[in-house]
């Protein structure tokens, strides 16, 4: 009876409900921007409004410039905001160093960009820094043993193959239309279920249906293990080689008596439950395909617009491997290739921004400069508790770390040594698939550059190598990671 007066009394009022929680959320927002422009302020930094909605809502709402400019400053001129700003906090390659990192281990996790990961079950990525990071981790690094190794190189060999086979001698003239289009992006919160709108509700569909498939692609493969006689004795799984990536997730299942353990904080318990299998199989799925999918496609185009680098790596092929294709055995042997697309990372690091929160007050090292450009070392005190970015996309153009020529594409710089890189992150949390990432990016590069020249296709005959540029490398948008244009190239069998 009490709820039901309630309900008619909220139902009534409706419109005053939800206008005092709009007013709720902004005046939140607004405390929290004074108190950010509090906190940087005697800084040579620029504050952006609304830190929550930086890297949740942003990325999916339009990008209007007059409103909010932060998606030309990160997506094309990462550097620019700190070279008018005479500073490089946040954006300094030390910040990460192996003095910081430690203090800087923690993440903001209630933010949409790793919440939003949990959409099947728990991830590895959405765990915090401690006893439940380590359990999820330990289970997850027994995907990237160094024997998988080889079969992520031939895997990718496998689908370039099919790739060129399918794509390119179908089309017009070797032409690949559109190298971006097959990736997929169903990552949307459970809440979008409620929105009667005909589009979103195929996106629950698609995400319902594809939750259904990890769960199938989980059961085959517990059934396999079990056919061919492998223990699910926790204990044993360090015994016992994982076969693919998907086995070594299902090899750690907890069974029910330690998963009630677990349940109670027991932090003894290694393995995973089943709903965080299903959980990083998703994950593995998303942070492996997107992010290496894309970065490739960035090489594909660089390489297209500065053919002297193509006919390096191709050079690099035939010294090392003859006539014979590219091997993984062979990778050591290919280190501009590997180049290729690390510096491609570098200057169009897919991930852009690292969200950190400081687990103790901590100095973090940063430059300033006056007008003529003598630098002054500073530092600056991050307090235990702040949460931050530090915008990788800026901190690899930096000039005062990696050198006047920053901005250029130069794969030889990745030969010798290099500053901290933190295109994969740096420290506890760096990428765990770093290793699989570098493998199966050599294996794309080193394939085609092997067997094809690849030419830039102009939008129109009087299209100049500027524009080119600007439409296949500028042209990209901050989607769910950070999203390359549309164009075409041609591949020339050699
Ligand atoms: C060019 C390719 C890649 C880039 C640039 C990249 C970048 C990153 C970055 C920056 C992080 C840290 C994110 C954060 O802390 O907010 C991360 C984490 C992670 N990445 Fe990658 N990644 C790549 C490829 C891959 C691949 C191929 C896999 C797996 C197949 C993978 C698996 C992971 C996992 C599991 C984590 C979470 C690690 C943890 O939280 O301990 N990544 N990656």
């Amino acid at each position: 009876m009490v709820e039901n007066i309630a309900a008619t009394v909220l139902l009534q009022h409706w419109f005053t409900v939800a206008v005092s929680v709009l007013l709720g959320v902004l005046i939140r927002l607004f405390i929290r921007y004074l108190m950010i422009l509090n906190h940087v302020k005697a800084l040579p930094s620029i504050p952006t409004l609304f830190f929550g909605f930086e890297p949740g809502l942003r990325t999916r709402l339009p990008h209007i410039p007059w409103i909010s400019p932060v998606n030309r400053y990160t997506v094309y001129e990462p550097w620019k905001k700190y070279e008018r700003a005479r500073s490089d906090l946040i954006a300094f390659p030390s910040f990460l160093s192996p003095t910081s990192a430690p203090h800087l281990s923690h993440k903001p996790l209630h933010m949409q960009r790793y919440t939003g990961f949990d959409v099947f079950g728990k991830t590895l990525l959405s765990t915090q820094t401690g006893p439940e990071h380590k359990r999820h981790w330990s289970v997850v690094k027994r995907c990237f043993s160094d024997r998988q190794m080889a079969s992520v190189w031939d895997a990718m060999r496998w689908s370039l193959d099919t790739f060129i086979e399918e794509e390119v001698n179908q089309g017009e003239d070797g032409v690949v239309v559109d190298e971006e289009s097959v990736l997929l992006q169903i990552i949307l919160p459970p809440v979008m279920q409620m929105v009667p709108l005909h589009k979103l509700q195929r996106f629950w569909r698609a995400r319902k249906a594809f939750l259904e498939h990890l769960e199938q692609m989980y059961l085959d493969k517990r059934a396999e293990l079990r056919a061919e006689g492998i223990s699910f004795d926790v204990d044993k799984v360090e015994d016992q080689a994982s076969k693919d990536l998907l086995g070594a997730l299902v090899h750690s299942q907890l069974n029910v008596e330690q998963e009630a353990r677990l349940q109670k904080g027991d932090e003894k318990v290694a393995g995973l439950t089943k709903s965080e299998i299903i959980g990083n199989m998703w994950l593995l799925i998303f942070a492996g395909h997107e992010t290496s999918g894309h970065t490739l496609v960035f090489a594909v185009a660089y390489l297209a617009l500065y053919p002297h680098w193509q006919e390096s790596v191709y050079n690099e092929i035939i010294n090392a491997c003859g006539d014979e294709q590219p091997t993984y055995s062979d990778m050591h042997k290919l280190p501009l290739a590997s180049a290729v697309c690390l510096e491609t990372l570098r200057l169009r690091d897919i991930v852009s921004t690292i969200m950190k929160e400081a687990v103790t007050d901590v100095v973090v090292p940063y430059t300033s400069w006056d007008s003529k450009g003598n630098l002054s070392p500073r530092t600056h005190l991050v307090k235990k508790g702040s949460l931050f970015v530090v915008d990788s996309s800026a901190t690899s153009l930096n000039p005062h770390a990696w050198g006047p020529q920053s901005m250029e594409f130069n794969p030889r710089r990745r030969l010798g040594s290099t500053p901290p890189f933190t295109s994969f992150s740096l420290g506890a949390r760096q990428c765990l698939g770093k290793r699989f990432a570098e493998v199966e990016m050599t294996s794309f590069i080193s394939g085609i550059c092997r067997n094809f020249k690849i030419l830039p296709v102009r939008a129109h005959e009087d299209e100049s190598w500027e524009e080119m540029k600007a439409r296949m490398i500028d042209s990209a948008t901050e989607q769910n990671s950070f999203q390359p244009g549309k164009f075409s190239v041609r591949l020339q069998r050699r």
